[in-house]
């Protein structure tokens, strides 16, 4: 098996990084799945990343049909509706990466097009977008995990992604312990994400703060009991994936970027999977549930819906 084609899906700050390590390779076909107005600016702008405009080809999901490889890089908001697309992408031999944050993207691909063409996989890459477009740094960035969910490992749909990674300046590693590996990269996201978006301060609050630590450790604590409730023993990653990309005390990950945007976050597949979860295991899950409902009050705060700006009806405090 060799892949010869490669479609990204949400060319934004992670599928960037795909299509920054792909462009250069010349015994491949790389496009970006988009339709309307995305595709119109995707053709006249390309994609602008570390400083340098690329243009791979622009598909609509019926021209990508049947690719060899399907990236997919969409925020959890936009999922269900790119379903449709993902399902008139995928033809019979298409493996499909998903480099989703969270613990139920596959689940979701799967259930449309079949778990069979799903290869777990996660990124850690600190990547954001700036006026001149994405930027991350590649030297230091861990790159794209993936593996098989069951034996054997060493497939040929893993070889093969190997093969299209290994001259390109993508770092990667295939492991044979990809659900661990996905649940110690939710709870990267779950304790360090959170709590800094709450705060609106830089990764560099959970070394100089004992509160802001206090309450990672709270909802690593919670993560850690539904974890082990499911079986999953993210202990086995701990050689490998102790930490994640290097970054400097003022790197604001991507839930605080999304509230600096004035934009909705993924909260729901965060601390709303685990409040979820929780409910389903009999765990109580009280630093999730606050931060939960703190993110999305912050959401609806940029939504302008606390604007009280002209508004003189009183209200009373109970
Ligand atoms: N940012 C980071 O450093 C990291 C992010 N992640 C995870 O990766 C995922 C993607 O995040 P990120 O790259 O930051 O998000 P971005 O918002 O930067 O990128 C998402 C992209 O998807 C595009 N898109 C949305 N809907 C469609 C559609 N129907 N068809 C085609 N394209 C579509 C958007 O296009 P448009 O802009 O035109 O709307 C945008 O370019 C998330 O789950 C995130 O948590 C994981 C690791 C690190
Ligand atoms: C923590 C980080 C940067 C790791 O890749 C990430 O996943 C995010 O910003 O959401």
């Amino acid at each position: 098996m060799k892949i010869k084609s490669v479609a990204v899906l949400g060319a934004g700050a992670v599928g960037s990084y795909v299509i920054w390590g792909l462009s250069e390779k010349s015994d491949i076909r790389l496009g970006v799945i988009a339709e309307g107005e995305r595709a119109e600016r995707l053709k006249k702008n390309g994609c602008a990343i570390n400083g340098k405009t690329y243009h791979p080809e622009v598909w609509t999901p019926d021209e990508a049909h049947d690719v060899d490889l399907m990236v997919i890089a969409l925020k959890y908001g936009s999922l269900e509706g790119a379903l449709e697309s993902i399902q008139k992408v995928t033809g019979e031999h298409t493996v499909i990466m998903s480099l989703m944050n969270g613990i139920d993207s596959e689940e979701i691909i799967g259930r449309t097009v079949g778990m069979e063409h799903v290869l777990p996989a996660l990124i850690k890459v600190a990547s954001h977008k700036e006026e001149d477009g994405y930027h991350f740094d590649p030297p230091t960035t861990l790159g794209i995990i993936f593996g098989e969910p069951s034996a054997p490992f060493d497939s040929e749909r893993v070889k093969a992604v190997e093969e299209l990674f290994a001259d390109t300046g993508i770092h990667f590693r295939s492991t044979e312990y990809i659900q661990e590996e996905i649940w110690c990269k939710f709870c990267l996201n779950v304790c360090s994400n959170l709590p800094q978006a709450i705060l609106g301060a830089g990764v560099g609050c959970y070394r100089d703060s004992v509160h802001m630590k206090a309450i990672s450790d709270g909802l690593k604590r919670e993560l850690e009991a539904v974890a082990q409730a499911k079986g999953i023993d993210m202990s086995k990653t701990e050689s490998s994936s102790g930490r994640g990309s290097a970054v400097p005390p003022s790197a604001r990950y991507s839930t605080l970027q999304d509230l600096d945007a004035g934009c909705h976050t993924e909260i729901d597949m965060f601390s709303g999977a685990l409040v979820r979860m929780g409910k389903e295991l009999g765990i109580p899950m009280p630093y999730n549930e606050y931060t939960y409902h703190m993110i999305k009050a912050l959401e609806e705060k940029n939504d302008g819906k606390f604007d009280y700006t002209g508004k003189e009806e009183l209200t009373w405090s109970k």
